[in-house]
């Protein structure tokens, strides 16, 4: 067989049962949480806490990108399929770490911009021979498995003024590819739509929140969700959010699949809901049935989202017992901090208790409802919320192992404040303030004064039924890999800082290590190949945080490693991470620095960092240009050459004045942190 043949062949028999319900032993990998119900725990053992000190390198493969790489790669019978950035997908032949195929669908990197969160995917489909990625333009491509070429590809938006993007891996329930996005920075309205895998054809499509009420409500869950939304808000003109944008899960017995729902659009629920209300289905998890997409049952985690609290983080299905009953529920670590276990068969709420330090809310009464601490909703000035927007665990993968009862979750914390915008307004291109359309739309300014909390990244082994740590690892910064754990009694995770890593499952104590050249925020998989296991993981330091940011002295393309006892491999050169030279000898007025600083924030902060602060994440820091560069960042800034690359042009948005204070910023701001 060719590896192309063995691609058909192997892909063809990932269908209704080839996936398996939860955990079954499986040899491979065949759905991005590797079983419906999301477990990422793997049955095999022959990497176990015995041997794992001799896991050596058997071959890696470069992604040729240089964002953010966050898919999980998806392995059957020795054929691994895996993206990087800009959506590409890679067809690998296990055997001998080759390229089979790989396919571009060709995003306009000019519309880099329009997502919050760095140009990534977080992995394929697989069903009956087909290949299925969302593209970050939102299509749904259909790829035949032996060759990439396009099988057929259906545009998912339903409206492209609006900033909607893909980062999400597809999932495949009962012969149906299903499809989220993302968007609740900007102002959009969420949903969820259902293709046939085969055809293409839309089966169902669901909204996660009311329209304009003007208009016809899509179904009885819509004209309940509006009541819990107050209509002077115009909520529908921003969207209201509640974008689709990472978890689904599935429960054939049950027949019902869930999804988690996103934060508001935009965050200030003075601005989206001035009356207040809980605004449905905002940052909860939601049944739905996934033959018809009707509306079962939904637990809201954050009522009346105020903070980008969201509840896409991925879930986990697993049957549990609680207070001696067994139980089938959810597993769910949202971003605002809390782990919540909540039965799966009703969406009843079992517990919650905080993973990680909150200062939002003292706990969660009977009933589910958070009891919130009143000031964390005053924003009139800048208040530092715990979690913050990043969120205590973001979209990171977890692991649930059920010989050790134990959840694998990547907690952290990055300090940012907010304050609400009081004057914003829904479209209105106000440079000054964050929603110029090309800064976030959240009526809200972040870090309008330094924050003064402590970033943290943590690798938290959750008890679930004991709702506490049983052990945590202590990492150098936020944004690290999401958790693999095996019937070896093994963790595995990558971290910021550039290793992968093994960890003892029952007691986290470090087994093995490797460096791995950039950040890890990828989860890896493993696999079994002529039988012999594998562990694989995708590398590529990127996203939200790591954009502007980094944690390590090293960098490297996109790469995809993968590991076997006694492998031997070499691991390709690293290259070492130069920041430069701080910028030095820009000429600028003094008395500009304050307006270019709410420039900055609105428009810059968030893909290039703090000037000389931050070092570069994978889009360059300011502050260590060449002076002649930000001497004329006009050209950049209006129709420049990185537009190419997804920057976005300033053209009616900032004044060639604007760009003078922008630069007082950049040089004022290296001036005042160069060592001395
Ligand atoms: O509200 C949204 O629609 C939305 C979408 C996305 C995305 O699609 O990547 C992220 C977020 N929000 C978000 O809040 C967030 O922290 C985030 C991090 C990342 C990432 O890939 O690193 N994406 C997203
Ligand atoms: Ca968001």
């Amino acid at each position: 067989q060719t590896p192309a043949e063995r691609a058909a062949s192997a892909v063809k028999k990932v269908n209704g049962s080839f996936i398996r319900a939860n955990a079954a032993k499986t040899p491979d990998w065949p759905s991005v949480g590797l079983d419906y119900a999301e477990t990422r725990y793997s049955r095999l053992d022959q990497i176990n806490t015995g041997n794992v000190k001799q896991l050596g390198l058997v071959w890696s493969y470069n992604l040729e990108s240089t964002r953010g790489v966050e898919a999980t790669p998806l392995v059957v019978d020795g054929v691994m399929y895996v993206t990087a950035s800009w959506s590409v997908v890679h067809a690998i032949d296990v055997r001998t770490g080759q390229r089979i195929w790989s396919y571009d669908p060709q995003v306009d990197r000019s519309k880099g911009f329009r997502g919050c969160c760095d140009v990534v995917n977080r992995g394929v489909a697989l069903w009956e021979g087909k290949v299925y990625v969302g593209a970050y333009d939102g299509r749904l491509i259909a790829l035949d498995a032996a060759s990439g070429r396009v099988l057929w590809e259906k545009d998912t938006l339903i409206d492209h003024a609006r900033s909607y993007t893909i980062t999400g891996a597809p999932r495949v329930f009962k012969g149906k590819v299903l499809i989220g996005n993302g968007g609740a920075e900007y102002g959009v309205r969420g949903y969820i739509t259902a293709y046939d895998a085969n055809t293409g054809d839309q089966k169902w499509r669901w909204f996660t929140v009311p329209g304009d009420p003007a208009k016809p409500y899509e179904d009885a869950s819509m004209e309940r969700a509006a009541k819990t939304w107050d209509p002077s808000g115009k909520y529908w003109e921003a969207g209201g959010g509640g974008t689709v944008w990472d978890t689904m899960a599935f429960d054939p017995e049950l027949n019902l699949m869930y999804i988690g729902t996103g934060n508001g659009s935009p965050w200030a629920r003075s601005k989206r809901s001035p009356k207040g209300g809980d605004n449905l289905y905002l940052a909860s998890i939601v049944a739905l049935d996934p033959d018809t997409g009707a509306y079962k049952w939904h637990y809201q985690e954050t009522p009346g989202d105020n903070w980008d609290y969201t509840s896409t983080q991925p879930m986990i299905l697993a049957d549990i017992q609680v207070t001696g009953k067994p139980r089938k529920v959810i597993l769910h670590a949202p971003k605002n901090g809390f782990f919540f276990v909540i039965d799966r068969t009703n969406g009843q709420f079992i517990s919650a208790k905080n993973f990680v330090e909150v200062n939002w809310a003292t706990g969660y009464d009977a009933k589910g409802r958070p009891i919130e601490i009143a000031a964390a909703r005053q924003n009139d000035k800048p208040g530092e919320s715990m979690p913050g927007p990043y969120g205590a665990h973001n979209w990171h993968p977890m692991s649930f192992n059920p010989q050790t009862g134990l959840v694998y979750l990547p907690a952290q914390h990055v300090p940012i404040n907010l304050m609400d915008d009081k004057d914003w307004k829904f479209n209105e291109n106000v440079a000054l303030r964050p929603h110029s359309n090309q800064g976030w739309n959240t009526a809200m300014f972040l870090n309008a004064a330094p924050p003064t909390s402590k970033p943290m990244g943590r690798l938290v082994a959750w008890d679930p039924v004991a709702q506490k740590e049983a052990w945590g690892v202590e990492h150098v910064s936020p944004w690290n890999g999401g958790t693999l754990t095996t019937a070896g009694n093994l963790v595995f995770q990558g971290t910021a800082d550039g290793r992968m890593v093994a960890y003892d499952a029952k007691t986290g104590a470090k087994l093995w290590e490797t460096p791995t050249g950039t950040g890890v925020v990828a989860a890896p998989s493993t696999y079994l190949v002529d039988g012999k296991q594998y562990v694989s993981v995708a590398v590529g330091w990127g996203g939200v945080y790591g954009q502007a940011t980094r944690a390590t002295e090293r960098q490297g393309p996109g790469t995809v490693y993968t590991f076997a006892v006694g492998g031997t491999a070499k691991m390709p050169d690293f290259v070492e991470y130069r920041a430069g030279k701080l910028l030095q000898g820009v000429k600028y007025d003094a008395a500009k620095v304050e307006a270019g600083t709410g420039l900055y924030v609105s428009n810059c902060v968030l893909c290039h960092g703090v000037p000389g602060v931050d070092r570069g994440g994978n889009i360059p820091n300011l502050g260590y240009m060449d002076a002649a560069f930000i001497e004329n960042l006009d050209k950049f800034v209006f129709k420049g050459p990185a537009m190419a690359r997804g920057m976005p042009d300033f053209t009616g948005k900032l004044s060639m004045s604007d760009v003078e204070a922008i630069k007082a910023f950049i040089q004022g701001t290296v001036d005042a942190v160069r060592p001395k």
